[in-house]
């Protein structure tokens, strides 16, 4: 589905809910002469999978951080379970978890410390923040290194100690910058695996990624972005259009198509020969 400048930013996909998890209208981000997001206007439907994707620089990272509260935008709003989330940050916070890229852990704490102080802070009573930690633990497959301190863990044990911090409260919509970023096979689908079962429950995931197999493969519902813009976006069927793969139909729409082919005449004294 093409992006339409003047939609209000309703959910009304063919065949999706009419319930928006999130709504974006009009947003703008603007750093000195780089207009890194040029007026978004999004309603991500709920109880999906969804993929937000774009080259390098598209504006995934900005988009994502004005909508969970972590930007400041120049101009636009965003509605999250009927409240704004610049007007009612609060109420926004306690309904989303938020995976954001470079995230930054309490780094002297162990795992295990991790969750029980994330619990506290969120309000979740000492007992039922225990429970929940070593089922998180276990499913995410941590406990081994529930007592090892966060500093020690690999990139893959970052993303999934990230992911159960951002899972302990239950939200009702989670954000996930890059979440397979450096993780390997096997943890990513440990958290794919969880992720599934997030969003089977009613729950909605949206996350960003250049990975486009990936979005195929987890997605039921895309936004592709380029140069600070929605240049398509609902079912994954309905963007992929007549093309073979997502992978394709992405190439085509960021005009990406024979970009690879002039870079190798370009660089015709490279091959290690002298
Ligand atoms: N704090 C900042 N100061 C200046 N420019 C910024 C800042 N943050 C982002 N940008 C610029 O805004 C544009 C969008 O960046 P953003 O990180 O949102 O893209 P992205 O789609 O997440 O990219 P990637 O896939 O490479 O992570 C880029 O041109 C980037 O250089």
């Amino acid at each position: 589905m093409a992006e339409d400048p003047t939609s209000t930013g309703e959910a009304a996909e063919p065949g999706g809910t009419a319930h928006a998890a999130v709504t974006v209208q009009g947003l703008w981000k603007r750093f000195g002469e780089q207009i890194a997001v040029s007026g978004i206007d999004l309603a991500l439907p709920a109880g999906r999978f969804i993929g937000l994707v774009g080259p390098n620089g598209a504006g995934k990272t900005t988009t994502l951080s004005m909508i969970t509260g972590l930007l400041r935008p120049d101009m636009g709003t965003v509605v999250i379970g009927g409240h704004d989330v610049w007007r009612d940050p609060v109420a926004v916070k306690s309904r989303i978890g938020v995976l954001p890229e470079g995230l930054r852990l309490f780094e002297r704490l162990s795992g295990a410390e991790l969750l029980t102080y994330m619990g506290a802070l969120r309000g979740i009573p000492a007992a039922e923040v225990e429970r929940r930690s070593g089922q998180l633990l276990e499913v995410l497959d941590l406990s081994g290194a529930r007592h090892k301190l966060v500093v020690d863990y690999s990139t893959g044990m970052r993303k999934k100690i990230g992911l159960a911090t951002a899972l302990l409260h239950n939200p009702e919509v989670l954000f996930l910058d890059e979440p397979f970023e450096g993780v390997d096979p096997v943890s990513a689908q440990t958290i794919r695996g969880v992720l599934e079962r997030y969003t089977a429950s009613g729950a909605t995931v949206v996350f960003s990624s250049h990975v486009m197999e990936l979005v195929e493969s987890l997605c039921d519902w895309v936004a592709v972005m380029a140069a600070g813009r929605i240049q398509a976006h609902g079912p994954l069927a309905d963007v992929r259009g007549g093309a073979p793969s997502l992978h394709d139909a992405f190439l085509e729409l960021v005009g990406a198509h024979g970009r690879s082919a002039r870079a190798g005449t370009s660089l015709d004294w490279l091959g290690g020969t002298g």
